[in-house]
């Protein structure tokens, strides 16, 4: 592990987003971007510290919005100055251990990955400075009026941040870069002035910076992407079920809805359709629900001998009010006996019913365990299911 503190910048007017304030503050999703890029640093255990700098006239809404975000690591607000250049050398008078690594990012990069950090960070160590950078992919021209030079691409890099460095040598660099009134439109271009080397560790498009309104969208886009896969508005949602119920004579074996002819029953509160309650566990799963012993309890009279049939539609009606719909089911009855083949189809075809659905979408099939464990002897049945939800457009 190697330690760094963060400079993130955030002081620019954001002129170029046209957004008609600091583009820091746009919301990105379910937060402004300042926070996305926060988030990164506060999730990596390598970054010790972060200095955020503001402008003046934002310092007391960054520091609201840094008390509503709930950040682990320590941000120190500092503020910024005219020009970029100006706002890191700010955030460099903070700092003390001049032995130590400092990382200097663009708050308007949210994207940057941690195993590039880490990357950066052990480059870094070793060599003092360095830098995420990626291998143009368009060819790049010189122009002086109409005469045009094409440039060779195979040795140009795009440079992004975050851009590490020694303490001790980027704060020379900057001093040096002050005395002689040199303005940079990044950190390693003052470090290359005093002819120091700066290594390029290669990072990944996806680290582009917010400038224009249409880097604005694209980040929207692959925000909205990232959150497709988590959370309550998941685009899917996959959810596990299991049961078992005890065989016992003088009940009904009734399994997947249909009453299957059989000399020993399955016992239970209810109707003991183990099938059922194990598809109703699996979407309640999936939707972040508990169980049915949570939703229909087996102390209540009112689940006596219940129809798991209606049991398992009340659940369906929670999952369509949370949006989703079935994608697929798989499920697995465990049964020595009774035989389980001649009645599958009616199963499936009952259970796409009571979830308006098709039976396409329903596989159900079944398996012994070879007279082993308390399913081969017959002493209970268990059933197993998988179930994949999708969240309607
Ligand atoms: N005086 C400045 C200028 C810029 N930045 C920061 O440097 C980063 C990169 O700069 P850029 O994308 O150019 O941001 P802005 O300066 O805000 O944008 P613009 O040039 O369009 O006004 C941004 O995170 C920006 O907030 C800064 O801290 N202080
Ligand atoms: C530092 C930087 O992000 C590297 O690509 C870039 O140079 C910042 O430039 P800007 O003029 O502030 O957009």
């Amino acid at each position: 592990m190697v330690n760094y503190t963060a400079i993130v910048l955030a002081a620019g007017q954001g002129k170029r987003m046209k957004a008609g304030k600091n583009k820091q503050f746009l919301m990105l999703g379910e937060q402004p971007l300042i926070l996305h890029t926060l988030d990164v640093f506060d999730s990596d255990p390598w970054c010790e510290a972060i200095i955020l700098v503001t402008n003046k006239e934002e310092t007391e809404s960054m520091d609201s919005l840094i008390s509503t975000a709930s950040l682990d690591t320590h941000v120190t607000i500092v503020q910024g100055g005219k020009e970029r250049q100006d706002s890191v050398f700010e955030g460099l008078k903070v700092l003390r251990d001049e032995k130590s690594l400092v990382f200097i990012h663009d708050g308007a990069r949210p994207f940057v990955e941690q195993e590039h950090l880490h990357s950066l960070a052990e480059v870094t160590a070793d060599k003092g400075a360095a830098l995420l950078a990626v291998p143009v992919t368009d060819t790049i021209k010189r122009r002086d009026g109409h005469q045009l030079e094409t440039l060779d691409r195979s040795r140009l890099w795009a440079a992004q941040t975050p851009q590490a460095f020694r303490l001790s040598l980027i704060r020379r660099a900057h001093l040096e870069a002050s005395a002689q009134g040199y303005g940079g439109t990044d950190d390693a271009s003052l470090v290359e002035r005093l002819g120091e080397a700066v290594e390029v560790v290669e990072g990944s498009y996806n680290n582009f910076k917010l400038t224009t309104p249409e880097d604005f969208d694209k980040a929207l886009a692959y925000v909205n992407q990232r959150n497709e896969l988590k959370g309550d508005d998941a685009m899917f949602r996959i959810g596990q079920g299991f049961d078992v119920h005890q065989l016992t004579e003088g009940r009904k074996c009734i399994i997947g809805g249909i009453e299957i002819p059989f000399e020993k029953g399955l016992l239970g509160h209810s109707d003991a359709d183990v099938l059922l309650h194990t598809i109703a566990d699996a979407c309640l799963g999936a939707i972040g629900e508990g169980d049915i012993g949570k939703h229909f309890p087996d102390t209540d009279e009112a689940f006596k001998d219940a129809d798991s049939g209606k049991l398992l539609q009340h659940v369906w009606q929670i999952v369509k009010q949370k949006g989703y719909t079935l994608g697929n089911m798989d499920c697995t009855v465990i049964a020595q006996a009774p035989k389980m083949a001649p009645y599958i189809e009616e199963i499936r075809a009952n259970i796409a019913g009571l979830l308006d659905v098709d039976a396409g979408q329903i596989n159900v099939k079944a398996t012994t365990t070879e007279k082993l464990g308390f399913t081969g002897r017959q002493e209970g049945i268990a059933s197993q299911a998988v179930v994949l939800l999708t969240k309607n457009s």
